[in-house]
């Protein structure tokens, strides 16, 4: 038993992970502080436009499982906080597909592909890096919704996605101000001080309140855009604030918590979808270490935050991911989730 759920989530598609970029992006590198951009230069040229790029067997493949789960829907489902028979078998599976891509693709050794740097800045609208998708894994949480499930409306391909100068200066240090009064005697563990925004508006206060309000509907709307989708549901957002030096006080409840490791977002909350983070500030400049970095079997792709930087990418097992222990400094992100079933968004109440 145990393993034969496992051949459901087509893992192979995973292997060869394929790197495509939209349109013709455009990066520019600040002249300041740091020089890369090198890699990402030869990246670019490689790259084909998506609209352009070849339909192979393993996308034809891909379209096909899609019509074959739109007609399944109803054949599990997955509820939040449920302790029904469906719903843990859901989420002890997802556990183990996560548990089975960690074994693979995390280890020491691996190439280093700085996808950008903090100084790059992409001027165009977006850039984006194609990975095929496991479309099982979606598909058993609660059933496909066409025109919003990954990868329904892009023949099996899933994204990440950065576009920078998302939010512009003002407004992010404003929010990262805003975030720390707000964190003012929290708990944190370690290092990490993490508050949910939507019900905590008024810790926030107006200012901090009214950004993340306006930074939900915006980066909804981008993530619609971007993906070409018709409906997309809020499904929670965090504010989390990392410490290289975190103090040892009584509000710790947790020293030494490891917030670093790989994780997939859909695996612990399986009606995620789409994943954005928002960052507030930036590396090597505000903070040391604190890179994201995607965790392919071949290499760990890496960005660096940079303030006013929005990175979106689809939820599942494709994108396996860690950020990296901030060594130095104090870094802030407003992270967001995002789902197509609309009987599970968000809800205050919740
Ligand atoms: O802060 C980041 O860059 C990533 C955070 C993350 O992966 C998460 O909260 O699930
Ligand atoms: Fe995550």
């Amino acid at each position: 038993q145990g393993m034969e759920d496992d051949e459901d989530v087509d893992l192979e598609l995973l292997l060869d992970v394929l790197r495509r970029t939209r349109g013709q992006p455009q990066v520019r590198r600040e002249s300041s502080w740091g020089a890369w951009s090198d890699l990402l230069q030869a990246h670019g040229r490689r790259t084909t436009a998506r609209e352009g790029a070849r339909r192979g067997g393993k996308e034809k493949a891909a379209t096909e499982l899609s019509q074959k789960s739109s007609q399944q829907q109803k054949s599990s489902r997955f509820r939040k906080d449920s302790s029904d028979p469906e719903s843990l078998r859901t989420r002890d599976k997802y556990q183990r597909v996560q548990a089975d891509r960690i074994r693979t693709a995390y280890r020491d050794g691996k190439a280093q592909v700085r996808l950008l740097s903090a100084t790059d800045i992409v001027t165009s609208s977006s850039i984006s890096w194609d990975v095929p998708c496991a479309l099982k894994f979606y598909q058993d949480a609660y059933g496909i919704v066409q025109g919003c499930t990954p990868s329904t409306a892009r023949q099996g391909v899933c994204s990440r996605i950065v576009v920078d100068e998302f939010g512009e200066p003002d407004e992010m240090r404003d929010l990262a101000i805003a975030t720390e009064a707000a964190m003012v005697n929290l708990f944190h563990q370690g290092g990490s001080t993490s508050l949910a925004p939507v019900s905590s508006l008024e810790r926030l206060g107006v200012k901090g309140g009214l950004l993340v309000q306006y930074f939900l509907a915006k980066v909804k709307l981008r993530i619609m855009r971007e993906f070409g989708l018709e409906v997309i549901y809020d499904s929670g957002a965090l504010l989390t604030r990392l410490k290289g030096d975190p103090p040892r006080d009584e509000w710790d409840v947790e020293p030494g918590h490891v917030y670093w490791n790989p994780h997939v977002d859909k695996a612990n909350i399986p009606t995620y979808d789409y994943s954005a983070l928002l960052y507030l500030n930036t590396h090597g400049k505000d903070f040391h270490g604190g890179e994201f970095s995607f965790i392919d079997d071949d290499a760990d792709r890496i960005v660096q935050p940079r303030a006013g930087r929005l990175l979106i990418f689809t939820s599942g097992p494709e994108n396996l991911h860690q950020v990296r222990e901030v060594t130095r400094g104090t870094r802030y992100v407003l992270a967001m989730w995002f789902t197509c079933s609309k009987e599970d968004q968000y809800r205050d109440e919740d």
